[in-house]
């Protein structure tokens, strides 16, 4: 797409990057998941073989491996060992805090972190409690990252899980979060059987306490649970939302004709939280140079690169990022095009996605276009 050299890896590390889906308990440490389950006695699933350099390197490669079974079912099922070791304020908070350093260590300015307070109740919190020790952490990691020289915006996205029936009190936790640190709201889990109207009172109650909320739809199913996020739930953005690519379809000639509900997101510029190498785990896309993201980055959807979970699929931005400027050629200007279109569609007050796009995104990629020059 673009005219210049493809950007080195180093590069994009450095690009200012912004992060709109990132699970919390998607995205520890291996060593930090070892050293919690040590602690509270949670049961692994390797074999530890007593020296934590190789159990923390044997376990994360547990999660990608178990996780790249190609089914959504059993890509959640790993979440057990990371959520079973995240009951306590100080694991909620120490898991927060590494987020955001290494978050910010991989050059991401802004991110939205979303996690599922109703799983994190084991141990006796309250919900509400959860939600202050991830604060805590969050605040943490934000001052560390400052003073390491990285600084980064961070926010919390609360999500209710979709086969639970607790969406309504997890709603009003964003809502009386809101100003506290806590950006919008998500629903999220198995998707096939589970349809976001179950949801429906959650909301429309959001909307009414005009919140911002978004929703996982079109990664395991396909038109209707996108149609109904959108025009039954009234989402502002689409969790994954690949398979709106079933509404486009592409002609011999290459000639392309949008059907109405694709028509509809890109008219309404819906932003679509794209995670490729989840996508690809899941079995949601066979291969990244198959992945809709290239089409739907063609077609000037509202496309945003996401991570989804670092952990299970051993990722990060740059390399989300560096294996879309190796597949698709992408080059410094579409990176910026992704991280724009992320900043635009963040939960975050107007001036202050305007502030992050004119004074950290646009300065950071007119220096590395300098040195391409
Ligand atoms: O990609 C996903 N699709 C649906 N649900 C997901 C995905 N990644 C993580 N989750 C679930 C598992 C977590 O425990 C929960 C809250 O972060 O969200
Ligand atoms: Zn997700």
């Amino acid at each position: 797409m673009s005219a210049c050299p493809g950007p080195t890896r180093d590069q994009v590390r450095r690009a200012p990057k912004a992060l709109l889906h990132d699970h919390l308990d998607g995205g520890l440490r291996p060593r930090t998941v070892l050293e919690l389950a040590r602690e509270v006695g949670h049961e692994l699933p390797v074999t530890l073989a007593g020296d934590d350099a190789a159990d923390a390197a044997a376990l994360g490669r547990w999660f990608r491996e178990s996780a790249d079974s190609g089914s959504l079912e059993r890509y959640l099922e790993t979440f057990a060992h990371t959520v079973g070791v995240m009951q306590t304020r100080e694991a909620l908070a120490r898991v927060a805090r590494e987020a955001v350093e290494d978050l910010a260590a991989d050059g991401v300015v802004y991110a939205e972190l979303r996690w599922a307070p109703e799983q994190h109740v084991e141990a006796g919190l309250s919900l509400d409690e959860t939600v202050a020790a991830v604060q805590e952490g969050v605040d943490a990691g934000v001052e560390a990252a400052r003073a390491a020289g990285s600084p980064v915006v961070v926010r919390q996205l609360l999500t209710a899980m979709r086969h639970q029936a607790r969406s309504q009190e997890i709603a009003e936790l964003a809502v009386a979060w809101r100003d506290r640190g806590v950006a919008g709201f998500d629903i999220a889990g198995a998707e096939a059987g589970y349809p976001p109207t179950r949801h429906l009172d959650a909301f429309e109650y959001l909307q009414r306490e005009n919140a911002h909320f978004t929703i996982h739809a079109g990664e395991a199913f396909g038109l209707p649970s996108i149609w109904q996020a959108i025009q039954w739930c009234g989402a502002d953005r689409l969790g994954h939302g690949v398979r709106i690519v079933d509404d486009v379809e592409v002609a011999p000639d290459g000639s392309v004709t949008l059907g109405r509900l694709a028509a509809y997101v890109r008219d309404n510029r819906i932003p679509l939280e794209m995670c490729p190498a989840s996508n690809l785990q899941t079995g949601a896309a066979a291969s990244l140079a198959e992945h809709p993201i290239g089409l739907l980055t063609r077609l000037r959807f509202r496309v945003t690169v996401n991570t989804d979970n670092r952990l299970m699929s051993g990722t990060s931005m740059t390399d989300e990022m560096t294996s879309l400027v190796e597949t698709f050629g992408y080059g410094l200007e579409d990176l910026r095009w992704f991280t724009v279109n992320a900043l635009k569609s963040a939960f975050l007050p107007f001036d202050e996605r305007l502030a992050l796009i004119e004074q950290v995104v646009k300065p950071g990629y007119a220096a590395l276009l300098a040195e391409q020059a």
